[in-house]
């Protein structure tokens, strides 16, 4: 039964709104203690590793947030008015009063602080937030919410979060109570939203909880005025060799960045940071769009500095100088409480690290590496008497700060008000983000890619950042080996000429491949954790195709003008990302010829390289291929598609057939004895150009699911004439395959090779 009348909300709720909106919480006293601790924590062994596309670069004050946030809260809260439940449930400003007699003032910590926030503002807060932006229409029902402040936080071993906001886990009871009503209620995208991040226990937005006395007011003023962010990276001498480093190293690579909200509840100073697509201008992009913004790589333009100053919010000022920041260093420095968030924390070279640095505090305090760890948008740092509400920017790799608020005075908004906003911005960014990564590619829709396509993306990455998680791969990103791209077909021994699937499934590889040495335009998609292009970025053949040398190459001048077919075009999804080396970062994917007949989808690796010194080698790399193929040389080697520029001229790509796992995966892959005698006849022959490979190691020798082995990884290779350093190279070779050979084929190998040599 509804209580909805036609002329607005039951009697009361509005007035009982407005008094939420205008509760402020009384001003926390610090307890009397010895020594009072300024302490903040340092940067984690975590946050030192960061790629440079994770950490923070700039630190941007946006005095209009706290106004911006205010004015959505009007607006949801008009367009829910009608549908409003009666008061049942609501907490009144009775029952505050009521808590009010009972609140203890005196904190001595951080996690007195915490609690008072959780007791508090988080209960009171969170249901009118939940009802505005998840389920207005639930007006049969009794106030009630969705969300979930809590300072349980899985991710505290790392960057360090005292809190976080969050939809409620599933529960028995409400399969038939009144959750499921408001469930019921809610919109079809808004349900599907909250069921799949329930499911994730993915955070809305992340809280960095201070104590009164390492959050004074001093050092909140001065957070939102840092400018330009220096990363506290490791310094520790031996980090690139130290296994424990390597252990922390592997985790930050796992953290992609999603997209931002393409219409936030905010404004940015300069709408040209937003790096997502407009649905509305796809078709135009198509062919256009920078590969960098793909991978959220920052946008070139810079935020440029408000300076209005909001009505409720104290005023800021200039951050303090190095030497002056007395607030600053003090705050920064480690007075014995040293928190030891898990066992890396203790290696001593970063104790050194440390005492050098001058942004631990902010670092810390304003969260950025936990929201990238956990790919949360809004971040809040609160002291009891001080706050600051932050935006993390992906784009630009920029965190912007509202001036200080003060949650025991402030007004228009009130702390009430201010706080429901940031629950409601926290969803609807949320929702925007989930509604990007999981729309669907229109057009030009890729090629078969199975189940990667339009698979379930809710059954995606649940640890960390949030993503779509299609495909199959192993824990590294591998691809599985079953079937696909030929390798069963491609060793089979079924005689040609007969009806035989196994054949005509070769045939339509080698076709495929083929094609894909006759095409010019590579249509990338990513298909992976947060990725899902909408559009595809193009690449454009910048060197003679192997299998095709005499075809010429696409003109390099003027190139985006040149109009291409689709059946000049190959489609490629990538699925996972291998690995990241030193000529660039590889991944797997699945390459198909657009519009041909005969051909069939194909396991690819493709070679993503950045930088000019990365596309430089990765060019070098190219051409080593090119020089082999050119001396007969192309069994046993990768089989190259191709080499690519981006349009936009920020990446380039070399295409590779996909030939299988690393010689060092466990468990350790099989391949047979002769497969091992033709792999050290192949290098034979590589030295027989002319060329060393120049980095045999275990990595780069692939087995594929049918024990065929590959040698990749030219990166390093050069002209040599040196017997001596072709020989240790063979013995390496010839090393690492013995070592996965059994006992008998290891006596077999070493007569036939001694047969090969003397014959
Ligand atoms: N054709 C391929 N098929 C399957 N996996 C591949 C292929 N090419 C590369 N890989 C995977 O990617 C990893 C890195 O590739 P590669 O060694 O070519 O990159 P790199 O940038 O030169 O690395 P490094 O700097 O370590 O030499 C390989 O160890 C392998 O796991």
């Amino acid at each position: 039964m509804s209580f909805t009348t036609a002329t607005g909300p039951p009697p009361g709720v509005l007035d009982e709104i407005e008094a939420l909106f205008s509760w402020n919480p009384p001003r926390l006293i610090l307890a009397p203690k010895k020594e009072l601790s300024t302490a903040t924590c340092p940067p984690s062994f975590y946050d030192k590793h960061f790629s440079p596309d994770l950490v923070l670069k700039r630190v941007e004050r946006l005095p209009n947030l706290v106004q911006d946030l205010a004015s959505n809260v009007d607006k949801a809260l008009s367009a829910a008015s009608a549908t409003l439940p009666p008061l049942k449930g609501f907490i009144t400003a009775e029952q505050r009063r009521f808590d009010l007699r009972r609140i203890e003032r005196e904190v001595t910590d951080e996690k007195g602080v915490a609690n008072f926030y959780d007791k508090y503002t988080a209960k009171y807060c969170s249901d009118l937030a939940s009802t505005l932006a998840l389920h207005p229409a639930a007006s049969f029902s009794e106030w009630d919410s969705l969300l979930i402040w809590t300072q349980s936080v899985a991710s505290s071993g790392y960057a360090i979060m005292d809190g976080l906001l969050r939809f409620i886990a599933e529960s028995d009871e409400e399969i038939e109570g009144p959750r499921a009503h408001i469930e019921e209620s809610m919109e079809n995208a808004k349900r599907r939203f909250f069921e799949e991040m329930r499911k994730s226990k993915t955070p809305l937005a992340s809280y960095q909880i201070k104590s009164l006395s390492a959050g004074s007011v001093e050092v909140m003023i001065a957070v939102p005025n840092l400018g330009k962010f220096y990363w506290t990276y490791c310094d520790a001498r031996k980090c690139h060799i130290n296994p424990k480093h390597e252990k922390s190293r592997s985790k930050v690579k796992q953290v992609v960045v999603g997209p931002d909200a393409q219409a936030p509840p905010w404004t940015f100073p300069d709408n040209s940071l937003k790096t997502s697509v407009d649905p509305a201008n796809r078709d135009r992009e198509i062919g256009m769009l920078p590969f960098a913004s793909h991978l959220g790589a920052p946008s070139a333009s810079r935020p440029q500095p408000v300076t209005k100053s909001g009505p409720s919010t104290l005023p800021s000022q200039p951050p303090p100088g190095p030497s002056s920041s007395s607030e600053h260093e003090s705050a920064t420095k480690e007075k014995g409480k040293k928190r030891k968030r898990d066992d890396e924390v203790k290696d001593d070279d970063e104790d050194e690290a440390y005492k050098k640095d001058r942004h631990d505090l902010s670092a810390q305090s304003l969260a950025w590496a936990q929201a990238v760890r956990v790919d949360a948008t809004v971040v809040v740092l609160h002291s009891g008497n001080y706050e600051l509400v932050c935006l993390r920017h992906r784009g630009s790799q920029t965190l912007y700060v509202s001036d200080v608020i003060e949650p025991p005075t402030c007004f228009n908004p009130g702390y009430g008000k201010l706080q429901v906003g940031v629950y409601i911005a926290a969803i609807q960014d949320g929702m925007d983000r989930w509604q990007q990564l999981s729309s669907i590619i229109p057009h030009p829709k890729p090629s078969d890619g199975g189940d990667l396509i339009g698979g379930d993306k809710s059954q995606g990455d649940q640890g960390h950042n949030r993503g779509s998680g299609s495909g199959h791969k192993d824990g590294h990103g591998r691809r599985g080996g079953k079937g696909r791209g030929g390798r069963r077909a491609g060793k089979s021994g079924s005689s040609a000429g007969k009806k035989d699937p196994v054949v005509d499934e070769l045939a339509a590889i080698e076709k495929t491949i083929h094609e894909a040495n006759n095409r010019d335009v590579v249509l990338l998609y990513l298909q992976y954790d947060v990725y899902d292009s909408l559009v595809p970025a193009s690449f454009l053949r910048s060197a003679p195709s192997l299998m095709a040398p005499t075809r010429p190459t696409p003109p390099t001048s003027p190139r985006a003008t040149r109009t291409y077919g689709l059946e000049e075009c190959l489609t490629v999804v990538l699925t996972s990302e291998i690995g990241r080396g030193a000529t660039g970062v590889v991944h797997s994917g699945i390459l198909k010829p657009e519009n041909s007949d005969g051909t069939s989808p194909l396991d690819v690796v493709v070679k993503l390289a950045f930088g000019y010194d990365q596309r430089d080698a990765l060019g070098s790399e190219y051409e080593v291929y090119r020089r082999l193929k050119s001396n007969g040389v192309s069994r046993g080697i990768g089989t190259v598609l191709g080499f690519f520029d981006d349009l936009e001229g920020a990446a380039c790509a070399l295409v590779m057939r996909y030939a299988g796992v690393p010689l060092d995966t466990e468990p350790r892959p099989c391949f047979s004895k002769s497969e091992c005698t033709s792999a050290l006849s192949t290098l034979k022959s590589i030295h027989g150009a002319g060329i060393l490979q120049g980095d045999i190691r275990q990595e780069n020798i692939l087995v594929d699911d049918l024990g065929g082995v590959t040698i990749i990884d030219f990166g390093h290779s050069r002209q040599c004439d040196d017997q001596e350093a072709k020989d240790e190279e063979y013995a390496r070779l010839r090393h690492f395959l013995r070592k996965s050979l059994t006992s008998g084929d290891v006596s077999y190998l070493d007569v036939a090779l001694s047969q090969q040599e003397t014959g």
